[in-house]
């Protein structure tokens, strides 16, 4: 078995999220190469020949590859395989972009969001919003997979470098342009790797309101996430929503402020170690899964937590 990763990457560093698909990859094999593909990204690929676990680095370091446009990168990863048995990338926008693509050039059926790796081609995965795991069997000789980050711990870095390989392939396909981009810019640390996530919902009511849970926030040293209908009505910006159509988080500790609790904003919170529900309606299905609930309005609430916290 060899695995072939998809690094991510922005601004020369290498996406937090590629420790945790290399800890997904040691499940299937300890043969791990790692595709750093970019324009100027070679020091992103030095960095990454550090990574625990990870046998060598692949780099492919062209104009073409500059925004990682998705039909770019499958095209140079479709040209790679084989040797490679399974091919890896987070399950966030950037993997879901790249590996339905993949799994089209390749004729194969991606596996998307594995959680459990039980053998090389037996993996456990969600569907219905979450709510069923599913054990799937895949007869495809090459396996195009999504891994749930938070499922994965991160592997640590060591001391010795492996090896460094550069590939010159460059797929310009002039599919689709980048345009712009815009990064979200926050002290806060990152609401995927948080260890306390304050998420607020509808009842939050407005963007200056959600200042509330960001200075709850700040007190934990926590990241703030939001549900989708907070996202909707325009309070906070997408990259905040928990649940089947965003993130995915597993901090341990888990505030939700006024969230009702849908099945689809359970789907992205639910494997939270402890989970804080304040909700003023006792029937809300969020204390069905809540560790802790508190039937209580968000406004008395908030301050008077924040209160007593020094
Ligand atoms: C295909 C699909 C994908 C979706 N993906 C997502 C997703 O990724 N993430 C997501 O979150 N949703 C998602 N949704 C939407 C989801 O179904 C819900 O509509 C949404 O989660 C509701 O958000 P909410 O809990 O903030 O709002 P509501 O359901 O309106 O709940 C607000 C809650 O606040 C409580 N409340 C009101 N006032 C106060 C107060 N003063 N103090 C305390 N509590 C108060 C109410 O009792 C209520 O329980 C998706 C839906 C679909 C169909």
């Amino acid at each position: 078995m060899k695995v072939l990763i998809i690094a991510q990457h922005s601004e020369g560093v290498l996406d937090a999220t590629t420790l945790n698909v290399v800890r997904a990859a040691l499940a299937i094999s300890e043969d791990i190469s790692l595709l750093v593909a970019g324009c100027e990204c070679r020091e992103v690929a030095e960095d990454a020949r550090y990574l625990e676990g990870v046998t060598n680095v692949i780099l492919a370091d062209h104009p073409c590859y500059e925004s990682l446009s998705a039909e770019n990168l499958s095209s140079l990863v479709a040209e790679m395989v084989p040797p490679y048995s399974h091919i890896l990338a987070p399950a966030n926008t950037f993997g879901k972009n790249v590996m339905p693509r993949l799994g089209a050039l390749l004729d194969v059926q991606p596996l998307t969001d594995v959680l459990h790796i039980e053998g090389t081609d037996v993996f456990l995965r969600p569907i219905y919003a979450g709510n069923l795991i599913a054990r799937i069997q895949s007869n495809d000789n090459v396996k195009a997979m999504t891994v749930r980050t938070s499922a994965f711990p991160p592997v640590t870095r060591r001391t010795e470098a492996c090896t460094l390989e550069v590939v010159d392939k460059a797929f310009d396909l002039q599919l689709s342009r980048r345009t712009k981009i815009e990064i979200g810019r926050s002290d806060r640390p990152d609401l995927g790797t948080a260890r306390v996530v304050v998420s607020g919902g509808r009842a939050v009511g407005s963007s200056e309101n959600f200042k509330l849970l960001y200075s709850l926030a700040d007190k934990l040293n926590g990241s703030v996430g939001a549900s989708r209908a907070a996202v909707d009505a325009g309070f906070v910006p997408y990259d905040l929503q928990i649940g089947q159509s965003g993130r995915v988080v597993a901090p341990e500790l888990y505030i939700a402020v006024g969230i009702s609790g849908a099945i689809q904003h359970i789907a992205g919170m639910k494997d939270s170690k402890v989970v804080v529900a304040i909700n003023k309606d006792a029937d809300a299905p969020i204390f069905d899964i809540a560790d802790y609930g508190l039937v209580a309005d968000l406004f008395d609430v908030l301050p008077e937590l924040e209160a007593q916290l020094c």
